[in-house]
């Protein structure tokens, strides 16, 4: 981790280019310690591209990227082992030789401790989705990337998942990148919102609500405007019945 106390993540004129057109543009970032932050953007607009090179997924860039070492990545397709049972999932890729008991801890945490003998294809997709979340905080994370990680979700397992990824963040304290296409989801979840547009941060807004959150009430519905607004979405017309 580098020197600085306050940030988690710090990007200096950040560029990667595909096929010589950039998607990411001379990007400036700087995430805090423990800071829930909601990435949103068009389709396209590089969203995954910037959560892969902050995973250390993807080195072909330019600029300056600094990250905590401790950082875990958990994706919209939970990318489970289908060999391997539930537990040495978790564990996959973590130096050493860990006891299954770590695993276990972890599973615990997301509600998944029964399952951890169990093999990928009998999960449902809920559970897999929390065996991914699993794996992700086994590794202690400085900081967690989260690339749509509800977006496969029915509604009801999405709100589950949700309220697991919100206590989850508030027992750890790690800092949290989420990139959702839901704005609501966003402004249920986070400190803070960015837009991403033309390969730059084109938005970036604290979310000034007291949790826990309720999107039925007048402060939410301003903020939901607002972000609304910012994306180039119109409001959905509400009945007044
Ligand atoms: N490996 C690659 N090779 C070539 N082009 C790529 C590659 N990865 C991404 N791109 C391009 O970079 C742009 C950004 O892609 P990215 O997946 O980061 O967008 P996104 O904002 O996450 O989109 P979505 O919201 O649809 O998931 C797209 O135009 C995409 O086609």
């Amino acid at each position: 981790m580098a020197t600085d106390l306050h940030r988690a993540v710090k990007t200096v004129g950040l560029t990667r280019s595909f096929d010589g057109r950039p998607v990411i543009d001379r990007l400036d970032l700087t995430l805090r310690h423990g800071e829930f932050t909601a990435l949103l953007g068009h389709s396209g607009c590089g969203k995954s591209t910037l959560l892969r090179i902050l995973a250390g997924l993807d080195r072909e860039i330019s600029g300056t990227v600094l990250v905590p070492k401790r950082r875990a990545v958990a994706f919209q397709a939970p990318r489970l082992m289908p060999w391997k049972r539930v537990w040495r999932n978790v564990l996959l890729g973590l130096p050493g030789r860990p006891e299954r008991e770590v695993a276990e801890r972890a599973l615990e945490e997301v509600g998944l401790g029964h399952r951890s003998g169990a093999w990928p294809k009998t999960l449902s997709g809920g559970e897999a989705q929390r065996a991914s979340l699993a794996r992700a905080l086994v590794r202690e994370p400085d900081l967690l990337l989260l690339d749509e990680p509800f977006g496969a979700l029915d509604a009801l397992t999405r709100i589950k998942a949700q309220r697991l990824v919100d206590e989850v963040w508030q027992r750890r304290g790690c800092a949290v990148l989420l990139v959702t296409h839901d704005v609501d989801e966003a402004l249920l979840l986070a400190d803070r919102v960015l837009v991403m547009r033309d390969g730059v941060i084109a938005y970036d807004s604290p979310v000034t609500l007291d949790r826990p959150r309720d999107p039925g009430d007048r402060a939410f519905a301003a903020h939901r405007s607002r972000l609304l607004a910012e994306l180039g979405v119109d409001e959905p017309v509400r009945s007044a019945a």
